[in-house]
């Protein structure tokens, strides 16, 4: 099998990591590039309440503690295997081997205060968001935890958006699974 830059293996099938702030669109997008290009989507915040791979609710920030041990060990295996979909909300705490590509959502500050409003987000959940959003938290986190040349920031302002970013991905992934 070929060998990838680091001198791995190479995948047969990509993984890819989806992240940004909450409300950017990481799931949508998941969804329909999970669709083009026959991927599996694993939405993080699903599988911790589906599995228990949480140490609790947090009262403050009204979400589940996250076991990041306990996620990681419950993917190991499918992450091996490749052919994946990440899509969480943070991307530090994930084996830096697991990804071939990372994808930082970014949305308008006012179109994802929109956004979120109708979610039902208020007060300083509403506000940590936003203030997530305007300081790029994301995307320096993807950067200082991937290489550069895999991290990209991909803007999430309308349908045409998610349309031309799933059109991008799903060509990436054909390309990636061509190449030896
Ligand atoms: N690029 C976009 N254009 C228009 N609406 C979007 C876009 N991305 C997401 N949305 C809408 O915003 C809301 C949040 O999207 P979602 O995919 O759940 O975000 P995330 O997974 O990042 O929290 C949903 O109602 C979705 O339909």
């Amino acid at each position: 099998m070929a060998q990838n830059g680091g001198g791995r293996k190479k995948r047969e099938r990509p993984n890819i990591l989806i992240t940004g702030t909450p409300g950017t669109g990481k799931s949508t997008t998941s969804v329909a590039l999970a669709e083009a290009a026959s991927l599996r989507h694993i939405n993080i915040g699903d599988l911790v309440k589906e599995k228990n791979l949480h140490d609790g609710w947090d009262d403050e920030f009204d979400c589940y503690i996250i076991n990041e041990d306990l996620v990681c060990d419950e993917l190991e295996d499918l992450m091996e295997q490749g052919g994946n979909i990440v899509d969480h909300h943070g991307c530090d705490f994930f084996p830096e081997r697991w990804f071939d590509y990372v994808v930082v959502l970014q949305t308008d500050n006012s179109v994802l205060y929109d956004r979120l409003t109708k979610r039902g987000y208020e007060g300083k959940k509403l506000s940590n968001n936003i203030e997530c959003e305007i300081f790029q938290v994301l995307l320096e986190e993807a950067r200082d935890s991937y290489k550069e040349d895999i991290v990209v920031a991909l803007k999430s302002d309308n349908i045409d958006d998610i349309d031309t970013n799933v059109s991008t991905l799903s060509d990436w992934v054909r390309n990636w699974s061509s190449l030896p």
